[in-house]
């Protein structure tokens, strides 16, 4: 068996950066910005009103002037504006010439065309510079993970079509005699396969283009079938069929298909059979059957492999501490990702921690990770988490 963190190496070695496309920037949130992009233009492109008042030459109380004109946003006043004289502005029209202060309307009397400004006058031009926000030329880097913001932002740019790393395609098998699909009716000794749906959620979350493969049947035969089906995948991951029992073919299977393994067996709970390697254009991982087994993998493993895909780097999934609320007894030879609890006083694990509880990992929101052979750990003690 080899360690967690050797694993996720051995999983990078095999990982191969995907290709560029172009996406109109309504598709690009949560997508990865291949390479820099430049606004097109200044923002604003004016020295623009940030109130709606009056642009004028000078400001004090007492100060009257004429108004000779209007501003608005989108119409500018053509004029310029002289010592005397004021022009109506409203919030992101361009200042006049001329004009240096746009002087609020709660601060004005007006009477007719003729505005004098109170006592009630505070200090401050509300103007903001032309390209204060941004320049022309200026540029937003790559890689990286493009949210609402960047969005915004590129719209503002000018920027209409976005160049982004390709979905990774992932193909997900769930194998096993046992298992139905949500929704239909399971026999006396069938459950439903869950594995496969938290998988394509969290892939989705990562950007990934997972798809679902029909489940393979415990055959060599019907596993064969479903690798066949894989197509143009650039990471296959199965689920279940990974242990030693006589019905865990995936090894098998895979192996005289061709797969190209890098390991099998992670000195990890839970997760130990994982396995990986390169099968044809594709990268292969293995995932064990147990469901929280299924999912810790995915946060430890196939988050940190999707991201490296991505470009995005190659760095494990980030880790925190935290104090224990609650005494842990001793770990054993494996690094342990126990569910826990994270509350304003520390994080507490949950009493039980066999890997086939769902509910218990949805009422997790961390994993408290226990090196090898971590002695007792008192409350108090400061231990590492992963935040899920
Ligand atoms: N003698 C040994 N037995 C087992 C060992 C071992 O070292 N020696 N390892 C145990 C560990 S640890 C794990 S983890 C499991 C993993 O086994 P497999 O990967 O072969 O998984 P299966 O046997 O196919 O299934 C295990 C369990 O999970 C359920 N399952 C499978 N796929 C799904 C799915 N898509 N959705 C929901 N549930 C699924 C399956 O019904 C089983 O209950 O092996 C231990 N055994
Ligand atoms: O890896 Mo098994 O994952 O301990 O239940």
């Amino acid at each position: 068996m080899i360690t967690v963190s050797e694993a996720l190496d051995r999983l990078f070695s095999l990982v191969e950066p995907l290709g560029i496309e172009e996406v109109p920037l309504l598709g690009a949130s949560g997508r990865v910005l291949a390479a820099p992009v430049e606004a097109m233009r200044d923002q604003p492109p004016f020295a623009a009103s940030a109130m709606d008042g009056y642009a004028v030459t000078d400001a004090r109380p007492g100060m009257s002037f004429d108004v000779i004109g209007e501003a608005a946003a989108g119409a500018r006043f053509d004029g310029l504006v002289g010592a005397g004289q004021a022009v109506r502005i409203f919030t992101g029209a361009p200042v006049p010439e001329g004009a240096t202060t746009v002087v609020i309307q709660e601060d004005i009397d007006r009477d007719g065309g003729r505005i004098t400004i109170t006592d009630r006058f505070s200090r401050g031009d509300h103007i903001r510079p032309a390209a204060g926000d941004f320049r022309k030329g200026d540029r937003i880097d790559a890689p990286r993970r493009l949210g609402p913001q960047d969005i915004a932002l590129m719209a503002s740019m000018n920027i209409a079509r976005v160049p982004v790393i390709r979905r990774p395609k992932v193909a997900l098998i769930s194998t096993g005699d046992e298992l139905v699909m949500p929704g239909e009716q399971p026999g006396p000794d069938q459950i439903i396969a869950s594995n496969t749906f938290g998988l394509h959620a969290l892939l989705r979350d990562l950007g990934a283009e997972p798809r679902l493969m029909p489940i393979a049947r415990d055959t060599e035969t019907s596993l064969r079938n479903v690798f066949g089906m894989v197509d143009d995948a650039d990471l296959v991951v199965t689920i279940g069929g990974a242990s030693v029992g006589d019905h865990d073919l995936v090894a098998k299977v895979a192996g005289d298909m061709g797969l190209d393994r890098a390991f099998h067996k992670v000195a990890m709970r839970p997760g130990k059979p994982l396995m990986s390697g390169r099968l044809g254009n594709a990268m292969m991982i293995g995932l064990p059957g147990n469901p929280v087994s299924a999912m810790v993998c995915g946060y430890v493993f196939i988050a940190p492999v999707i991201r490296a895909m991505q470009g995005l780097g190659r760095e494990a999934v980030s880790r925190t501490t935290a104090p224990l609320v609650a005494p842990l007894e001793a770990n054993g030879l494996r690094e342990h990702y126990m569910r826990a609890r994270l509350g304003p006083d520390g994080v507490s694990a949950f009493d039980r921690q066999d890997s086939s509880l769902l509910s218990i990992l949805g009422e997790a929101d961390a994993l408290i990770v226990r090196p090898p052979h971590d002695p007792p750990r008192n409350t108090g003690d400061i231990v590492q988490i992963v935040r899920l």
